[in-house]
């Protein structure tokens, strides 16, 4: 349904956004994540037709959002980040002035919205008396205004204090059973909750797309052991914990630095010198419990043992700052 096919904008000499592609079927919520400055709101509002790429197409539905705009655009709704609100303005006068310019007959759809984006006690509020929240909730009312199919909305907890953020992410995804969702956010656990899928932008470019789900099985999840143990070498100690089943492989360290201290391999210890090595477990394995037992069937003394799980932090930092986990 919507279609972007090697998109690239640039605004003067820098490149904003460095020819990505992805479609998006009917019904998806697409999270959109990056760190400040990386191409979403660039991204989205090429979608919506306000910004022509330097290169690329956009199709909704099949069309060329700059060459049927009026069509295409009428399936599109859209909150910025900053939704521009009439300050000065009674609520309900403005969600009519929004239906008046968009054609849209107020009598019916205004009160539907008020409903619908839980507006009911600020209609006749002035939009500048109101909270962040509730001025979102007018944000999304305006966006929805013509029913779209395609609802696009720009950081829309940003700013939000933390009950703020459990109801508008309760509407978004109330809003999302019906349509076609696409949020940017830099927040990953937003994206966790609301969507079915991520796109991640790093830099302008594409830096992961994945179900949500498969994203924290296919990097989440992973985890490494470390281990220091007495009266071994550390390449005996590596190649043993490397025959684990469950282990995807193991090597020899020079030791830990820890919270307590540090653990160095080679260090005295009244059991002989400390040996240490790290053996890493793929998916969500977790190897401790075998670890202590074959240290001990071995006949060494376990000294240390500590499991450091790749969290989905990591995963996006590593993922937006150049490194590569594909
Ligand atoms: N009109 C413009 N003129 C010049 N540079 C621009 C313009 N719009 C965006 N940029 C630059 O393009 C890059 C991407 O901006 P964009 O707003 O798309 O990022 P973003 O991922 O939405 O970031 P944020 O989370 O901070 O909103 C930034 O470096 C920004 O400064």
């Amino acid at each position: 349904m919507i279609e972007v096919q090697q998109v690239s904008r640039r605004f003067g000499t820098f490149t904003a956004v460095d020819g990505i592609s992805f479609s998006i079927q009917k019904g998806e919520i697409v999270g959109l994540l990056g760190p400040n400055g990386a191409g979403k709101t660039t991204t989205m509002r090429m979608i919506t037709g306000y910004l022509e790429p330097t290169a690329g197409v956009i199709l909704i539905d099949g069309e060329n959002i700059l060459s049927n705009s009026e069509k295409a655009k009428r399936k599109i709704g859209y909150m910025p980040e900053s939704a521009p609100l009439y300050s000065d303005m009674i609520t309900a006068d403005y969600l009519e002035y929004v239906a008046a310019v968009q054609g849209v007959d107020a009598s019916e759809r205004v009160p539907q919205l008020a409903r619908m984006c839980g507006l009911a006690e600020v209609m006749h509020k002035n939009i500048s008396d109101l909270s962040r929240g509730y001025r979102q909730r007018v944000g999304l009312a305006h966006a929805l205004m013509q029913d779209p199919e395609i609802l696009i909305l720009d950081e829309p907890t940003s700013g939000l204090d933390p009950n703020q953020i459990i109801e508008v992410r309760k509407l978004i995804r109330e809003i999302g059973k019906t349509r076609t969702v696409i949020i940017s956010t830099h927040i990953l656990g937003e994206v966790e909750m609301l969507c079915d899928r991520v796109i991640i932008i790093s830099r302008g470019k594409i830096a992961a797309d994945s179900p949500t789900g498969e994203l924290k099985t296919r990097f989440g999840r992973s985890s490494a052991v470390r281990v220091s143990a007495a009266g071994c070498s550390s390449a005996e100690l590596a190649a043993a914990l490397g025959s684990l089943e469950g282990a995807a492989g193991a090597s020899a360290v020079d030791g830990f630095a820890g919270d307590g201290g540090q653990a160095a391999a080679g260090e005295d210890t009244p059991d002989g010198k400390l040996a240490s090595a790290v053996v890493s477990v793929e998916g969500d394995g977790d190897l401790r419990g075998a670890v202590s037992r074959l240290v001990h069937g071995k006949g060494w003394t376990l000294y240390e043992l500590g499991l450091e799980r790749n969290s989905l932090e990591d995963v996006f930092r590593t993922l937006t700052s150049g490194g590569d986990l594909s």
